[in-house]
């Protein structure tokens, strides 16, 4: 309430001006007081309210084909991630964000819980019609982060890992040092992050949204310790990068999505608003265009996951 209504600069003081106006404010005053004593006020939509909107930001999506046309990128992520070509060269376009003073992200993960009920993003289109018709949710299955930097940022906007490698971490009542400590709201708590970045261009940073199964050695549990987000840009702006690197917990929908991604696929895939578009267009060709173009997937003889638990997983 001091935030919404009282403190109309957020300096969190009041101050001659805003007093003034209080005394024309009695009624409003009195109107929040009654929702608060009532329940009508949820303490998280007080939280969510004190933490301002959850992104302020501008974002733009570039293409592969436009942003790195002689593959020099890819090639170098193939190399970072250890990942099969294939499975970087089929994943989601680059996205651009851009951040003026007061902007950030408030914490939160790239990727969604594994949730076997609910298919890919990525992977939707490739599901039977009959089945994918009656697809009304999608999760995100981003295996991997890589955010860049494109230039310095003056002041702030780091961006911050509250609960990284916290193994006592809880959403309940997160503490540090002590102290009650909103770890989503990163304009508050930037500085109690357990890993915090400094903007610096050509810096970037890489990180796994999932554990391995296991098993499959495709897509596993989400790992929670990724949230992350930016902070607020104090001075200057920011600019970054992220490139999203999508991987289905079934190995058979990642290898048909790459197959008509990087075979059979006449449009390149834009982000998660294109996939409608991608289901649209269709593609006739697609059965030929593999026959042609197998013996070309052929001669790639595995996927192979680099990661902390990493497997072999035979194409
Ligand atoms: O701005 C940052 O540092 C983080 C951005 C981010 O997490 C995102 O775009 O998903
Ligand atoms: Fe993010």
């Amino acid at each position: 309430m001091f935030d919404e209504i009282l403190d109309f600069n957020s300096d969190r003081e009041l101050d001659q001006v805003e007093i003034q106006k209080l005394t024309k404010m009695t009624t409003k005053v009195e109107k929040w007081i009654k929702r608060y004593k009532s329940g009508d006020v949820k303490p998280n939509e007080a939280k969510k309210r004190r933490m301002g909107p959850p992104r302020l930001s501008r974002q733009a999506w570039l293409q592969r084909k436009v942003y790195d046309k002689d593959r020099e990128l890819t090639n170098r992520l193939i190399a970072l991630t250890g990942l099969h070509s294939d499975i970087i060269t089929a994943s989601e376009n680059m996205q651009v964000v851009y951040y003026t003073p007061g902007g950030h992200y408030h914490a939160h993960h790239d990727s969604s819980d594994l949730d076997l009920n609910l298919p890919c993003e990525h992977t939707r289109h490739l599901y039977p019609k009959e089945s994918h018709n009656n697809i009304t949710a999608t999760r995100l299955c981003r295996f991997i982060t890589v955010l860049y930097y494109l230039d310095d940022t003056e002041e702030g906007g780091e961006t911050a890992f509250p609960v990284a490698d916290n193994d006592t971490y809880t959403m309940v009542d997160y503490q540090k040092d002590g102290r009650a400590v909103n770890p989503y709201d990163l304009s508050n708590y930037c500085k109690d992050a357990n890993l915090i970045i400094k903007p610096r261009k050509g810096l970037a940073v890489m990180w796994y949204n999932h554990h391995i199964n296991n098993t499959t050695g495709m897509l596993g549990e989400h790992n929670l310790f990724s949230l992350h987000g930016g902070c607020d840009v104090l001075k200057g702006e920011k600019w970054i990068a992220n490139n999203w690197i999508a991987l289905d917990e079934n190995h058979d929908m990642q290898i048909k999505f790459h197959r008509k991604q990087l075979y059979g696929g006449n449009k390149a895939r834009t982000g998660k608003s294109s996939s409608k578009e991608q289901v649209e267009s269709g593609n006739e060709n697609y059965v030929d265009t593999v026959k042609e173009t197998k013996s070309n997937c052929n001669s790639r003889q595995e996927v192979v996951v680099s990661h902390p638990d990493a497997t072999r997983v035979p194409l």
